[in-house]
């Protein structure tokens, strides 16, 4: 087994970077330096030893907590062999055994969860609830709690990087935990669209009916990021099937979004209507006092007591995405770690001068508008500035005017200009077009609500 540990090395770190969401940074600082010493194949143990001076002694604690799970699931996917991991610096390699890791008692319990496509670090535990995710927390609790008897499906919505994923993952997770019996599913849309087309294109009666099945025999079925399915018929159609026969036999059903379903306007109405039936909750940007607390979880969970000026600076700063805030610690970490330095605010500040610019607070642009608009309606900013006429390009070019004038200084020449060479005439027409319909239209009001949230966030 050794041997064969050995030879896979490369490719059961890679796993680990690939699977895991490993930094670049992470995956050179903590993984690279890691060796394989030897098996004790009667007791399940793989030793592992960490070659780098630099970290071994600093970093080993933190490689334990860590890495030891991930690596342990690695090892067993590629080479078949469920094992225990156990780290030591180099000198310590010939004389120390520890004792087992508790983690080895759960790995079925891992096994099932990774066949769930489940992240098992997702969970109620290491979710900071903030005003910003309280009632989606809530919800979510009392779904995972009692599956398909009070809220079905869940329908939770946000911005980019706020956790949505993180709170699908923790309902799944805190179930099966609960009843590893339970058959869970999580996919995001994007890969059921692609293995949906993977199945009608082989053509093959048994591909589509395990295609379904994989779907639809399930007591639970979490879809993230359903907004990829607007504009594929197929995928809807398919979607729309799997939600009835789900929900008819009364399954759970979680599904999220970066928008609300009123807000799918070329969505068909059933799938709408049906994405309604139980309960929708947003999860909003974090306030301050929650970014902190999002810090000082993570940083408990890495094994670091982090100057507070420093978490202070990271939270004052990045405000609008949780994925980045845990990136700027993340980099600050790294940072002390690779120069063997002390964490503190000049350090932070090193670190971070890249992620966070002075000029970050800047003022809004046209173009960032654009942008936002382009992503929201699933078009390209190319099709904003063009002379398009058709409905699906005309109102969010519209948007893009009325937000120009509302949320910039930008005078109507330059936001023509910026739609690449309207007059002024057809930018005023189009900034009256959506001022007339917010007075009526309850659907057109929230989506300038949540462009603006896009657009700025704090
Ligand atoms: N309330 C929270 N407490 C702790 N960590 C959080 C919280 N919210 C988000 N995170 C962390 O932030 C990162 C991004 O979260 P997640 O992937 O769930 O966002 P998302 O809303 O699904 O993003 P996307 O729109 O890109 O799909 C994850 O590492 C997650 O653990």
């Amino acid at each position: 087994m050794l041997q064969k540990i050995r030879e896979n090395w490369d490719k059961i770190l890679q796993l680990m970077r690939d699977e895991y969401d490993i930094s670049p940074v992470g995956y050179e600082t903590w993984l690279k330096p890691l060796q394989v010493e030897s098996v004790d194949e009667d007791n399940h143990i793989v030793n592992i030893v960490i070659m780098d001076p630099k970290i071994e002694t600093i970093g080993l604690n933190f490689i334990k907590k860590k890495y030891s799970f991930v690596l342990q699931i690695s090892i067993e996917e590629v080479t078949g062999f469920k094992c225990t991991v156990h780290f030591y610096s180099k000198g310590q390699a010939d004389t120390i055994k520890e004792p087992e890791l508790p983690e080895v008692k759960d790995s079925s319990l891992m096994t099932i969860m990774q066949n769930a496509n489940l992240n098992p670090k997702y969970t109620f535990d290491t979710f900071v609830v903030g005003s910003n995710n309280k009632m989606a927390h809530a919800a979510a609790l009392a779904v995972a709690e009692s599956p398909a008897e009070i809220y079905n499906p869940l329908f939770i919505y946000g911005g980019v990087g706020l956790g949505k994923t993180h709170l699908m993952h923790s309902i799944a997770n805190f179930i099966l935990k609960n009843d590893p019996s339970k058959r869970i599913m999580y996919v995001t849309s994007e890969k059921f669209t692609n293995e949906l087309i993977d199945s009608i294109r082989n053509k093959n009666f048994t591909t589509a009916t395990q295609f379904r099945e994989k779907y639809r025999n399930n007591d639970v079925l979490l879809v993230d990021d359903i907004q990829f399915i607007i504009g594929k018929e197929s995928t809807q159609e398919e979607i729309f099937h799997t939600f009835n026969t789900l929900h008819e036999a009364k399954k759970q059903i979680i599904i999220s979004s970066d928008r609300p379903p009123k807000e799918f306007e070329t969505l068909e109405d059933r799938l709408v209507s049906r994405f309604e039936w139980g309960l929708t909750v947003d999860i909003q940007s974090p306030d301050y006092e929650t970014r902190m607390a999002i810090l000082r979880k993570k940083e408990e969970m890495d094994g670091y007591n982090i100057d507070n000026e420093v978490i202070k600076y990271i939270a004052n700063n990045i405000k609008s995405n949780i994925r980045e805030l845990e990136g700027a610690l993340t980099k600050v970490i790294a940072l002390s770690k690779l120069d063997n330095k002390e964490i503190n605010l000049d350090l932070a500040e090193e670190a971070l001068k890249d992620f966070i610019s002075p000029n970050q607070d800047m003022e809004i642009t046209p173009e960032t508008i654009i942008n936002v608009v382009a992503d929201h309606y699933k078009c390209t900013p190319a099709d904003l500035i063009s002379s398009k006429r058709n409905k699906e390009i005309v109102i969010p070019r519209q948007i893009v005017m009325y937000l120009c004038r509302s949320m910039t200084d930008c005078p109507l020449q330059m936001i023509g200009k910026y739609l690449g060479g309207k007059d002024h005439t057809t930018i005023i027409n189009g900034i009256k077009k959506i001022t007339k319909q917010l007075d009526t239209d309850e659907n057109m009001k929230t989506t300038i609500d949540v462009l603006k949230k896009k657009i700025n966030p704090t």
